[in-house]
């Protein structure tokens, strides 16, 4: 069984006491949700606030991005293991803001990946193809190929403790969420590619969440797949009830 996790990426949004505010809400409205996994990724000035707010609840800490050393001559960069050292448990890497507006490649993604896995932290490993990849019919190939240079070199041990998030570009930030068909398809076929590329226990247990346009009025249909195991929820993390609801999907 996969325990699914709903996770609410900020982005670049909130000060630290919007974040505390907003962390005061989720955990009082979900301090009986032990069925799920809880995950927020505030922006990295409201790590350590928000790691002493999280103390002791049932919501984990996530940063948005690392660099893949952990210290050294890399102005402006964010270590795994100061992550650690800030309360963080999980770390999203190659998300595709990070893949398209600062030029993250797959290999810098699994340098990265690799980094998360060293310091005994979760990554959540976003991939999903550009509405242009998808109109030319090249989904399959691009998430193939994020997952095999991606994950590369990775070992079975570690590819239990990996998180995937299926994000299709086209649908991030836009509305547009994908269809429960789409998205299913899609998780199916990342989950086939595990069971290539490591095993068939790999596949089985690694869980895949989906992320774009997630909302309240979407993700019953979402959670209702079989192959979506949770939500990597932009937008619609930043306002309480908003994630309160979409942490509460009702199985369908
Ligand atoms: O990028 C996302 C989460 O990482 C999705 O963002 P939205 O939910 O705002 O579409």
């Amino acid at each position: 069984m996969r325990k699914p996790l709903i996770a609410g990426n900020w982005k670049l949004h909130k000060t630290i006491p919007e974040a505390l505010d907003l962390i005061e809400a989720l955990k009082k409205d979900l301090a009986d949700k032990t069925d799920i996994e809880i995950v927020v990724a505030p922006v990295f000035t409201a790590l350590v606030p928000v790691a002493q707010a999280v103390k002791s609840s049932n919501i984990a800490l996530a940063a948005q991005n690392c660099y893949c050393e952990n210290s050294g001559a890399f102005t402006g960069e964010v270590s795994p293991a100061l992550l650690k050292d800030a309360g963080c448990s999980h770390v999203i890497v190659g998300h595709s803001e990070r893949r398209q507006l600062f030029g993250e490649n797959d290999e810098l993604i699994n340098r990265k990946l690799k980094a998360v896995l060293a310091e005994d932290l979760i990554p959540i490993f976003c991939i999903g193809e550009t509405l242009e990849e998808r109109e030319k019919d090249e989904m399959m190939d691009v998430l193939k190929r994020q997952v095999t240079v991606g994950l590369n070199g990775l070992s079975e041990t570690e590819m239990f403790k990996v998180v995937v998030a299926y994000e299709p570009v086209w649908a991030i930030g836009t509305g547009k969420v994908a269809s429960t068909d789409q998205a299913q398809e899609a998780h199916a076929f990342v989950r086939g590619l595990l069971a290539g590329l490591f095993s068939t226990p790999v596949a089985e247990q690694v869980r895949i969440l989906y992320g774009g346009s997630v909302k309240p009025d979407n993700v019953d249909g979402l959670m209702a797949q079989t192959d979506i195991d949770g939500t990597l929820v932009g937008g619609a993390s930043l306002k309480a009830a908003d994630f309160i609801r979409i942490a509460r999907f009702e199985k369908m």
